[in-house]
């Protein structure tokens, strides 16, 4: 549900995050991830504000599970210690912190005060296909020095190409031993967020990811019920019920869903440029809003590695293309990249 939230710009409502929960909470899901689509805090005029606070969502969803641990994630920065000492009273039992693959060294507080209140504790490498696998396991290693408890790669961008994944989860498994697991979240843009996923498990990974129904930012993430099908086909154990998962997917996420997150000319361009899938409704917005090509948008933003957090440069980028095709005299035609 965190991730899905960046697809429904923010707006979930009680009922349908109720609703989601109950089902995935009796499909045996062990962990729900409720927030706002960019961690706690995240309602602002950054990212988008959110239609219900999220602090009533996660209320909702630990009310309802009696099976399903309910997590949240939360971006130094964006969301503070005192949220993560909020939710634990609340009930949440595991925090996820996120960083930018390259930025580890501002998680060590969050980590630490995680553990002192007896939460369990997920290390978030977003945008893990920007550095090579080497340098990916120097930062997991220092998140597990600050206590953290799995460390995931992250493909933000669903950029990751298969042994892309294997070769980064490899070199976390080596880096971290027994000292933390190792995790993966993937994103369809490329269309391998499953196939990926199972790599990444071959390669040691030990929790996985997923949305019921795709339900996430870009072309969507790993499509639970399809991972928890594929992985009983081949003989892996995820303890989750196939099909009251398809049942979920089919008749309780899909009606709370605006589209069916798909693989089209923007978001396989995000794999492709390597952009952050939570950026599309903003670069879609943007391009509206001062009528330029969406897809020159993300091509840029690819090429100037833009991060989680700067969204607000995706109009930068807008203006600077409307002011070039003003220039050219070109109108709202396509400017070649
Ligand atoms: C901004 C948080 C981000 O959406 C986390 C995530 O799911 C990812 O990086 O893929
Ligand atoms: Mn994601």
């Amino acid at each position: 549900m965190r991730d899905g939230s960046h697809a429904i710009a923010h707006q979930f409502d009680e009922k349908s995050v109720r609703d989601m929960v109950v089902a995935l909470d009796e499909a045996r899901v062990p962990v729900l991830e409720v927030a706002h689509g960019d961690g706690l805090g995240g309602s602002s005029f950054n990212y988008g504000f959110s239609k219900v606070d999220e602090k009533k969502l996660i209320r909702i969803a630990v009310d309802n599970v009696s099976f399903s641990k309910i997590a949240c994630l939360i971006l130094p920065g964006v969301g503070t210690v005192d949220d993560i000492r909020a939710v634990h009273d609340m009930g949440v039992r595991i925090v996820r912190v996120a960083t930018h693959c390259t930025e580890a060294n501002i998680s060590p507080q969050h980590f630490g005060i995680a553990r002192d209140l007896g939460l369990e504790t997920v290390g978030f490498l977003m945008m893990a296909h920007s550095i090579p696998p080497e340098q990916l396991a120097e930062q997991a290693r220092i998140m597990a020095d600050a206590g953290c408890q799995c460390v995931y790669v992250v493909d933000s961008a669903g950029a990751l190409v298969m042994e892309d994944v294997s070769d980064r989860v490899s070199a976390l498994r080596a880096a971290l031993g027994d000292d933390a697991q190792v995790g993966f979240h993937g994103h369809q843009n490329l269309s391998l967020a499953v196939a990926n996923s199972l790599l990444a498990i071959r390669a040691g990974a030990q929790q996985i990811d997923g949305c019921t129904r795709a339900f996430g930012a870009g072309a969507g993430n790993t499509p639970t019920e399809v991972l928890a099908a594929v992985c009983e086909r081949i003989g892996i154990r995820t303890g989750i019920d196939v099909f009251k998962i398809v049942d979920a997917a089919e008749e309780v996420v899909r009606p709370v869903m605006e589209a069916e997150p798909v693989v089209d000319r923007m978001s396989l361009l995000m794999g492709y440029a390597g952009v952050y899938s939570s950026f599309l409704r903003h670069a879609n917005r943007a391009a509206e809003r001062y009528g330029v090509p969406g897809p020159e948008i993300l091509l840029r933003a690819g090429q100037r590695r833009l991060v989680g957090g700067q969204e607000d440069l995706l109009l930068d980028i807008a203006l600077e293309i409307a002011a070039e095709q003003k220039a050219a005299g070109a109108g709202n035609g396509a400017v070649a990249p």
